[in-house]
């Protein structure tokens, strides 16, 4: 897809414009206007109660803006519904919520990708799985991707927890979206599994030419696998660079409980 703009200049591949949300009194996301360019792997990083999950929620349209726009791929997709926003090419990776866990690890994956290509779940897609040759592709590529594909035979229920959570961030990919939401993959997991989904994340762009996005708390996480870093704070951007400079903010560092070291 060609993403250059008239006379020359890239155009980012996710934007935000002005993006407000208030709940009754509170303004959760407060005049953000970010910009994503294709390829990157950006961290939204703040305290707690600065409004990254709500900014995520907005860009899949799980939430109604209260003013403001967001353009992906240089299209407004302010009044798209989230399964518009998911065929369009971004995708969330949920909680396990949004694993079947009596389905089989390839089944799991097989309704996301199904879900993409064809638009909605059907229920009677087991019976007429071989018809859909496009969406084996997308299965396979995708449990192949997230270290699962030797698994695909087990139920979801009876994969480890470090597993689950690379279904989900499968099912996630087997949209083979455009850009990849993450809000904190790597909440609950034990070292050794969080060591192995960082290795996940970083393979995901090289191999599948992702774009991510991703919601972390662990600095080390976020220092390790991020281009670049956004801070919110109180709904609003309050840094955004490299790590490097990131870390030597002094705004960031009075955000975060007044001045601690990151
Ligand atoms: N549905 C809602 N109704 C009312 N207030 C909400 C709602 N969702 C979020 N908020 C409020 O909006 C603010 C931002 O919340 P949000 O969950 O986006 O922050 P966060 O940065 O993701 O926090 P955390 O790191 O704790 O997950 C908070 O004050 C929160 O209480």
């Amino acid at each position: 897809m060609d993403h250059s703009a008239a006379g020359g200049a890239l155009m980012a591949l996710l934007e935000t414009r002005g993006l407000v949300k208030r709940f009754n009194g509170l303004t959760a996301t407060d005049d953000v206007d970010i910009a994503i360019e294709e390829g990157e792997r950006v961290s939204v990083i703040g305290p707690n109660g600065a409004g990254k999950t709500t900014l995520i929620n907005l860009i899949t349209r799980m939430l109604e803006p209260t003013e403001g726009d967001i353009v992906f791929q240089g299209e407004s997709i302010t009044d798209r519904a989230p399964y518009e926003v998911v065929q369009q090419g971004i995708s969330k990776s949920f909680q396990t919520a949004s694993i079947f866990p009596e389905l089989t690890v390839e089944e799991n994956a097989e309704i996301a990708a199904l879900g993409a290509e064809h638009g909605s779940f059907r229920l009677n897609f087991f019976r007429h799985r071989n018809r859909y040759p496009e969406v084996d592709d997308a299965t396979r590529r995708t449990l192949e991707a997230v270290n699962l594909w030797d698994q695909r035979e087990v139920p979801a229920a009876d994969l480890p927890y470090g597993d689950k959570r690379r279904l989900e961030i499968g099912i996630a990919l087997a949209s083979e979206p455009d850009l990849l939401l993450m809000d904190e993959p790597t909440a609950g997991m034990s070292p050794e599994e969080t060591n192995a989904t960082v290795s996940l994340i970083e393979n995901v762009k090289e191999e599948l030419g992702l774009t991510l996005v991703l919601i972390e708390h662990d600095m080390e996480i976020v220092f390790e696998v991020s281009d670049r870093i956004i801070v919110l704070n109180r709904g609003r951007v309050i840094a955004e660079g490299t790590p490097e400079e990131i870390q030597g903010d002094p705004d960031v560092q009075e955000a975060y409980l007044g001045g601690v070291e990151l």
